[in-house]
């Protein structure tokens, strides 16, 4: 469970206040007009920016003053980040060693990752080398083998195609299953919440709305999400 009690985010001069939750082990779709907030809300969780008020736990530990790399809490950005001078191997092994120093059973858990995630017998490539839709793979198991329980994700396959984004959203919601993550997702495809989230949370004016059910919101959505839906 995600707590953000009475919190503040600012960036300049846009602040973003929250006193939510977000159930453990649900996927929370984060929607809402751009600029409303959606990445600095994520932002904030993963510590990236400092909550100006209130306090933030996660499973019951206080996080609000932790730096990001000790956060129980794993983010992904649409542009995949992925270094064009590495190996795909060891782009995934940032995960585990940000020296990459991996002992030999690190290496083999990056192995398994990469079958896991379809990557089998790629490690050895550039990302150049790799189609759209591998690189988000290698992306997505380079955040999972951070072993963290939340894993937060902004647009993270906005760059794929209609088929592609389907594909993904079918991978993330097994690796949901298997390692009943907590998962955020700010998506501006309503149909990606549709296939994966359990919940909606509307980021608007500088505020997060409490999550609500997916299907009663969609049902009778209040008009910020009215207008973003179009
Ligand atoms: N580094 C920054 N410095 C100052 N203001 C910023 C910074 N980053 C974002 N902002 C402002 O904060 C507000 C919220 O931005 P944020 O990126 O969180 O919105 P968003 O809902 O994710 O938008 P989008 O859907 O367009 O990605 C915007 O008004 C934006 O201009």
């Amino acid at each position: 469970m995600i707590t953000l009690d009475n919190v503040t985010l600012g960036q300049g001069g846009f602040a973003l206040s929250a006193d939510v939750t977000f159930r453990r082990g649900v996927c929370t779709a984060i929607m809402g007009p751009s600029g409303g907030g959606k990445s600095t809300l994520l932002h904030g969780l993963a510590g990236f920016l400092p909550a100006r008020t209130g306090r933030i736990t996660v499973a019951g530990l206080d996080v609000t003053d932790q730096p990001p790399a000790v956060r129980p809490v794993s983010l992904l950005f649409q542009d995949n980040n992925l270094f064009p001078h590495m190996t795909i191997a060891q782009n995934v092994g940032l995960g585990l060693r940000p020296d990459l120093k991996l002992t030999d059973d690190q290496h083999v858990r990056v192995e398994a990752m990469l079958a896991d995630m379809g990557l089998e017998g790629m490690g050895a490539r550039r990302p150049a080398a790799m189609s759209g839709g591998q690189a988000s793979r290698a992306a997505l198991a380079r955040a999972l083998l951070r072993d963290k329980p939340v894993l937060l994700l902004d647009e993270p396959f906005a760059a794929l195609g209609p088929a592609m984004r389907a594909d993904m959203m079918a991978l993330l919601r097994r690796v949901m299953a298997d390692k009943a993550l907590t998962v955020l997702i700010v998506s501006h495809q309503p149909e990606d919440a549709a296939r994966i989230a359990d919940d909606i949370a509307v980021v608007a004016e500088g505020r997060v709305a409490p999550p609500q059910d997916r299907e009663t919101l969609l049902a009778n959505p209040p008009g910020a999400l009215r207008d973003y839906l179009g």
